[in-house]
């Protein structure tokens, strides 16, 4: 074989992509929820997923977690075919998710609610790392107490948390703000940010809070009625288009 043949999967200077969605369809019963959307999740970058209610974003994650079946296309994940993988299977492979109404157990506690997070590591990797108390100093104050007495702001750090947890190479992240007060939102998003730098993981944000998406994001990608309609760079998108295709 000639050696120009073989291609590097990362070309010098440009980011390796953990995620590759490629023209997914996804159907409940007769009714298409997604019609050929692809997008790039690359380590390092925060890729937003913007759009009204009801166009498909929720559909888009849990299509990448696997929690719902696609009926078209495939999802990559470095390089490995996640299609028709179960949820478990696709979270030792890195997916973790963050997912809409965070599904804390409301009667375990805040340390075994971040030990769920344990089921796929190998035994030597059970622990929880530094950082997620780092950013979120208030899941050690709050380590013995339960899931369902927090607040919905601690909810969500929990979350993440327990994401974290899995030492992900997707973060999938669905409406982080949704019901949160204005100063939890600013730790959210100054994890978000950290997480970003690291340079260890793709992070991709479900926002309808148009500000806080466009201060995060890297990258962009609206929906509208399960089609992308707009993507890139968020530093090249006309952010007025961009506002006017997602106003309700
Ligand atoms: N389990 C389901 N069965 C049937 N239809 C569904 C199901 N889940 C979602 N849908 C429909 O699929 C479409 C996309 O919904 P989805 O929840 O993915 O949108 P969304 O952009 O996340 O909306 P929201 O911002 O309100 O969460 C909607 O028309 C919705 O009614």
């Amino acid at each position: 074989m000639s050696i120009l043949a073989v291609e590097s999967p990362v070309e010098s200077g440009t980011r390796a992509d953990a995620l590759s969605v490629e023209n997914i369809s996804l159907h409940y019963g007769a009714a298409q929820a997604l019609r050929g959307v692809s997008l790039k999740a690359p380590i390092g970058q925060v890729t937003a997923v913007m759009g009204r209610n009801g166009v498909g974003k929720t559909s888009l994650m849990r299509a990448i977690t696997g929690r719902e079946r696609i009926s078209g296309g495939r999802i990559l994940l470095d390089g490995t075919d996640l299609t028709g993988k179960p949820p478990h299977a696709r979270a030792r492979l890195g997916v973790a998710s963050c997912p809409q109404g965070r599904e804390i157990f409301p009667l375990l506690s805040v340390r075994e609610n971040l030990e769920t997070g344990f089921a796929g590591l190998p035994r030597g990797a059970r622990t929880v790392p530094d950082e997620v108390y780092d950013l979120f100093p208030i899941l050690h104050e709050m380590a013995h107490r339960r899931g369902g007495d927090l607040s919905g702001g601690q909810q969500q750090q929990l979350a993440i948390g327990r994401a974290l947890v899995t030492r992900p190479r997707l973060l999938v992240l669905d409406e982080p703000t949704e019901g949160i007060q204005p100063s939890v939102i600013k730790d959210i998003g100054r994890a978000i940010r950290y997480l970003r730098d690291q340079n260890r993981m793709a992070i991709l944000l479900v926002e309808q809070y148009v500000d806080f998406a466009l201060e995060l994001a890297d990258r962009v990608t609206v929906l509208d009625r399960g089609m992308v309609v707009m993507q890139g760079e968020t530093g090249d998108l006309d952010h007025e288009a961009l506002r006017r295709a997602i106003a309700v």
